[in-house]
């Protein structure tokens, strides 16, 4: 079994009327200490699988197993505690994160970079993303629509329309100085 497992995760938000699927039998499996993307253009689902594997957000149905425990049936305590200890987030952009409480939305903000990411920062964000995996062990995913950075990933998970499409393994993946975009 994986370290993080997303097993036929299902996510609808409502407007108005209408349903929109945001992630439908969405699966996928990464190892402990890889570096995965998901990729994949606007409105994919990407921020939306994100947000549950982060504890930020609940799925409507399917099982989401970090480390061998099911966070889909933590109640918000248990989510609270799940993301104080177990998860860190970088935003390029400043969010605010609609199911957190405000003062967990200022807690949130006081440890992400300022603003926006220029080119050589966000450059420097992704070479300490990926050295904690390779120096640290720890496991990290990174949401973008940016196909030129997918290089640098042990693993890519493809998403469109609510979906994944396909998942590759980089045999060797590319250091940060080898890329641009
Ligand atoms: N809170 C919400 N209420 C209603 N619809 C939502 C909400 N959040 C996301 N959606 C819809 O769900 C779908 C998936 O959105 P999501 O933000 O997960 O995509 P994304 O791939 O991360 O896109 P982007 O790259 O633009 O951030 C989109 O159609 C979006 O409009």
């Amino acid at each position: 079994m994986g370290y993080i497992e997303m097993r036929n995760s299902c996510k609808t938000y409502k407007m108005g009327e209408t349903k929109i699927y945001a992630n439908r039998d969405v699966s996928f499996s990464i190892e402990k200490g890889e570096l995965a993307i998901i990729l994949g253009s606007s409105g994919a689902g990407k921020s939306t699988a994100l947000n549950i594997l982060g504890g930020m957000d609940t799925n409507d149905s399917g099982k989401v197993i970090i480390d061998g425990k099911d966070i889909s049936n933590y109640n918000a305590r248990q989510l609270t505690t799940y993301r104080r200890n177990d998860v860190g987030f970088v935003f390029q952009f400043y969010n605010l994160v609609q199911n957190l409480t405000s003062k967990e939305n200022v807690e949130l903000a006081s440890e992400i970079v300022k603003g926006a990411l220029d080119y050589q920062t966000g450059k420097q964000v992704l070479q300490i993303l990926q050295d904690m995996c390779r120096k640290k062990g720890a496991t990290v995913v990174i949401v973008t629509n940016n196909g030129a950075i997918a290089p640098i990933a042990d693993r890519v998970i493809h998403m469109h329309d609510a979906t994944v499409k396909n998942i590759e393994i980089n045999k060797h993946p590319r250091n940060i100085a080898e890329i641009e975009w």
